[in-house]
């Protein structure tokens, strides 16, 4: 089976095993489609055609249909997007383009169609020349009722340079909170994640409503944990909603939208019973975001913040227990560079530049948030040569993109130096432009970037600053397991523990 590259115009081209280029107009491409060992299903696809493109009302993409799995007449690639997509979609949809290209098509249902974005070239012509045009997010079922109940009060509390400002002290102070834990622990096992996200999570809440909400040295037993949890683990399911729309009603009653609601009131009542009641009746002025807000929004915004953050920090120290070599390099320079002060504040992350190199090669191999999912919301739109129509769902596959091995030498490798300036290439490209956007791009590019761009790398300097990391029970750094699991964001799939030994 070729493998097929998409060039310019409605004529890609398609570069078979032999290394033959060749290009083919639009019908031509569907004959070599139908000529290819799943042509009997492809077949059957195009017989349905007027069916299977039916979208929005419309019979919109003609012959020009982007290359992708054939499926279902009735349910269309469904089956396999809530089936084995389902674990892991980041990596189903990057083997899918292995096969079919770096912009592919699955359908859903008989109403939707999911366009999947999966090169550099491809994704900048999404996010930067159709910005405009694919500017909307597209929002699965699941997670409607979030979204109606928040508006995105809190991202400018967290983007805007003096919001940023206000934010400084308190990150400093947690962070420091988080290193004397740290030291205190000397010589037992830390589960990395749960004191980072306990850190994270004191963060907000101080810049929310000037409380703690979790109690370091108790791991595992917070009761704002156990709120917030189902609720992210319902909003990361599909729902039959997203291909049948009409079943929305009972979904509403007895599906996930139903779950979600319920577990959205505990944590309403956690923050109105809890927070807002408490603060009602003081009368004192705590400057914090609560006196400007109403924390109802606040709530259902947390947990993005909470969780970006902890797991960019903890694949970074997993990555750095794996390569002993890199750890040792980023050890020293906190070493030469913070000397004997115990504690890191936001000013010196300028003299650390390969902690930097470290936060930015994570992000490249581990994004937080692996695919970007928006909504086309114009007519004579065009991707790749294909003609999108309005109301299609675009997947933009940053995991993919930041590990095409077009682009990045020893792609899968973990290499911070490809960061530090003075190196030479830092992709086969020979510049960064798009191909590495772990925060996205355009007019929806995450808010959290600059709040990403500080916070991380202190929590991380304020983790391994003064502190010697080793893995528990004599482990080796090649017997770790470093496989991932996407849920909200993209996770370790086994929690990260080792163990922090002060030095004397
Ligand atoms: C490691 C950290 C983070 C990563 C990798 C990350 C990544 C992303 C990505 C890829 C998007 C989609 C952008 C697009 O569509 O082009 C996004 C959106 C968003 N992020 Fe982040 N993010 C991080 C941290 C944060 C933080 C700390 C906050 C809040 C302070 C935040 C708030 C948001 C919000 C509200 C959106 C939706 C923006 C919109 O739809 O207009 N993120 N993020």
């Amino acid at each position: 089976m070729g493998k097929r590259e998409h060039g310019s115009g409605n004529t890609p081209k398609i570069t078979r095993r032999d290394g033959e280029p060749q290009t083919l107009d639009p019908k031509e491409k569907l004959k070599e489609r139908v000529a290819q060992p799943n042509g009997m299903e492809l077949q059957i696809a195009t017989k349905i055609g007027p069916l299977a493109c039916f979208h929005k009302g419309r019979l919109p993409w003609g012959n020009t249909t982007p290359p992708g799995p054939a499926g279902n007449p009735l349910l269309g690639n469904l089956l396999y997007v809530i089936g084995p997509l389902r674990n892991n979609p980041h990596r189903g949809l990057a083997s899918l383009a292995e096969t079919y290209g770096p912009i592919l098509s699955l359908r859903l249902g008989l109403t939707r169609t999911l366009l999947v974005v999966s090169s550099a070239a491809a994704a900048h012509e999404a996010l930067s020349k159709n910005d405009g045009a694919l500017a909307a997010r597209l929002v699965p079922d699941n997670l409607q009722p979030a979204v109606e109940a928040a508006p995105l009060v809190i991202g400018a509390g967290f983007s805007s340079a003096r919001g940023l400002d206000v934010i400084r002290p308190i990150l400093e102070r947690r962070a420091g909170q988080l290193a004397g834990y740290l030291r205190a622990s000397s010589g037992k096992p830390v589960n990395i994640r749960e004191a980072v996200n306990g850190t994270v999570l004191n963060i907000i809440s101080n810049v929310l409503f000037s409380e703690d909400v979790v109690d370091l040295s108790v791991q595992g037993t917070q009761m704002f944990k156990g709120l917030i949890v189902p609720v992210l683990e319902e909003w990361s399911k599909p729902s039959v909603c997203d291909a049948f729309p009409s079943f929305a009603p009972l979904e509403h009653f007895l599906g996930s939208r139903h779950r979600i609601s319920t577990h959205l009131a505990k944590l309403y009542k956690f923050f109105d019973q809890g927070i807002i009641e408490r603060r009602l009746a003081s009368s004192e002025n705590h400057n914090d975001l609560l006196d400007v807000l109403l924390a109802r929004y606040a709530a259902s915004k947390l947990s993005r913040q909470e969780i970006t953050t902890t797991v960019t920090v903890q694949w970074a120290m997993a990555q750095l227990l794996r390569h002993p070599e890199k750890m040792k390099k980023v050890t020293a320079e906190l070493a030469t560079q913070l000397g004997s002060s115990d504690f890191v504040m936001e000013s010196d992350l300028n003299k650390l530049p390969y902690l930097q190199a470290v936060v930015k090669e994570t992000l490249r191999l581990h994004p937080a948030v692996p695919l970007i999912p928006r909504e086309v919301i114009a007519d004579d739109v065009s991707l790749g040569g294909f003609d999108v129509p309005n109301g299609t769902g675009v997947v933009v596959n940053l995991w993919a993109i930041g590990r095409d091995k077009n682009v990045w030498p020893h792609a899968e490798e973990f290499i911070p130096e490809r960061f530090l300036a003075g190196q030479e290439v830092h992709t086969m490209l020979g510049k960064l432009d798009f191909v590495y956007r772990p925060f996205g791009a355009g007019r929806r590019v995450c808010p959290g970037m600059e709040y990403t761009a500080r916070s991380v790398p202190l929590l991380l300097a304020s983790v391994l600053h003064k502190v010697e990391w080793r893995l528990p029970d004599g482990m080796a750094p090649e017997d770790m397991d470093l496989s991932d699991r996407y849920g909200t964001v993209l996770n370790l799939a086994t929690p990260l523990r080792a163990v922090p030994v002060s030095p004397v």
